[in-house]
C-alpha cells in the first residue's frame, strides 16, 4: 500500500508553529480577502482561509464586491488597501467575474503585500531563485509536503502535469530550484502516460478527474495530486476527486489524498505567507 501523505494534518502542524509566532509579535498581522461576485466554490475557499487565519490569530477582513462592480472601483480598493499600513497580506480571490482582467488587477498589488505570489514581481523573483519573493500558496504547500518524504530531490525525475500561473508553472520552478530533472506537460502532451512513467516525483494539476491512471505510474513513484473536482454523484452532494485514480496507485510510494491533501496546505501556505509579509516590512 502507498503511504497517504496528509495534508489536513501537516497543516495542523503548520498552523501551530505560525500560532507561536503570531503570539511573539506585538500586534497581529492582517490579511485582506477580496471576493468580487457569488461564485460558490469561492464563497467556500474564502470562509476556510477566515477560520484558519482565526485559529492562528491572524486577524482576516473581507471585502465583498457584487459580480457588477467595474474595475475601476476594484483597483481603487486594491490602491487603498496597499497604503493601508494596517493591512499586511492582500488576496483577491480567483477567478474574478467575467470581464475583469485578471493580470491587471494581480498587478496592481503592492508586490510586498501579495500573498499569493501572483504578481509579476514576485513571479521573477521565483523565476530567479526565489530569494525574497512571496511564492504561491499551492505549489509551496506542494513542496513543505514532498519535503516530508523526499530527503534529496537532486537528480530526481519530476514531471508536473498542468501549466498554470497558479500551480503548474511555479510547482516546476520550485522543483528545478531543488535541482529535479523537470518535465512540464498539459493535457496536450503527447505521450502523457509514458512520460509519467518515467517520475520519481508526479504532480498532477490539470483540473481533470482521474486523469492519471494507475499504469501511468511507476513504482515507488512519489504522487502529489493537487486536483479538486467536483464530480456529481448519483442522489447525492457532488464528490470531489482528484486528478489521480489514487485507487489504482498502491504501488506508488507515497500519495496525497484529494481531500485532505494539497487543499489544507494551500491554506496554511497563505497564512505563512501573511507572516512573512508582516514580518519583512
Ligand atoms: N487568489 C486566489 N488564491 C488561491 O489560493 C485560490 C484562489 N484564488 N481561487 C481558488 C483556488 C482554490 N484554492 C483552494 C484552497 C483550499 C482548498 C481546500 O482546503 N480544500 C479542501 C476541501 C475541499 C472541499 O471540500 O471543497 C481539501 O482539499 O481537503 C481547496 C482549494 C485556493 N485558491
Amino acid at each position: 500500500m502507498a503511504q497517504v501523505l496528509r495534508g489536513d494534518l501537516l497543516a495542523r502542524e503548520i498552523e501551530e508553529e505560525l500560532r507561536g509566532r503570531v503570539a511573539a509579535m506585538e500586534a497581529p498581522p492582517t490579511l485582506a480577502v477580496v471576493l468580487v461576485g457569488d461564485d460558490p466554490a469561492s464563497h467556500i475557499y474564502v470562509s476556510r482561509k477566515r477560520k484558519a487565519a482565526a485559529r492562528v490569530g491572524i486577524t482576516s477582513i473581507e471585502h465583498r464586491l457584487p459580480a457588477a462592480t467595474d474595475e475601476a472601483q476594484l483597483l481603487a480598493l486594491i490602491g487603498a488597501l496597499n497604503d493601508d499600513p494596517g493591512v499586511h497580506g492582500i488576496l483577491v480571490q480567483l477567478p474574478l467575474p467575467a470581464g475583469m482582467a485578471a493580470d491587471r488587477v494581480l498587478d496592481a498589488i503592492a508586490p510586498g503585500k501579495d500573498v499569493d505570489g501572483f504578481h509579476p514581481v514576485n513571479v521573477g523573483r521565483l523565476s530567479t531563485g526565489g530569494q525574497g519573493g512571496l511564492v504561491p500558496c499551492t505549489p509551496l504547500g506542494c513542496m513543505l509536503l514532498l519535503d516530508q518524504v523526499v530527503e534529496d530531490f537532486r537528480g530526481l525525475k519530476a514531471v508536473v502535469i498542468g501549466k498554470s500561473n497558479i500551480v503548474g508553472k511555479p510547482a516546476a520552478l520550485l522543483l528545478l530550484e531543488r535541482e529535479c530533472t523537470v518535465t512540464v506537460t498539459h493535457i496536450h502532451t503527447r505521450g502523457l502516460p509514458e512520460i509519467c512513467r518515467g517520475a520519481d516525483i508526479i504532480i498532477a494539476a490539470a483540473g481533470v478527474a482521474h486523469l492519471v491512471r494507475g499504469d501511468w505510474v511507476k513504482p515507488g513513484a512519489i504522487i502529489i495530486d493537487v486536483g479538486i473536482n467536483r464530480i456529481p454523484a448519483p442522489d447525492s452532494r457532488p464528490m470531489i476527486v482528484g486528478d489521480v485514480a489514487a485507487e489504482e496507485c498502491d504501488h506508488a510510494a507515497v500519495i496525497t489524498p484529494v481531500p485532505g491533501g494539497v487543499g489544507p496546505m494551500t491554506i496554511a501556505c497563505l497564512l505563512r505567507n501573511t507572516l512573512d509579509a508582516a514580518q519583512r516590512r
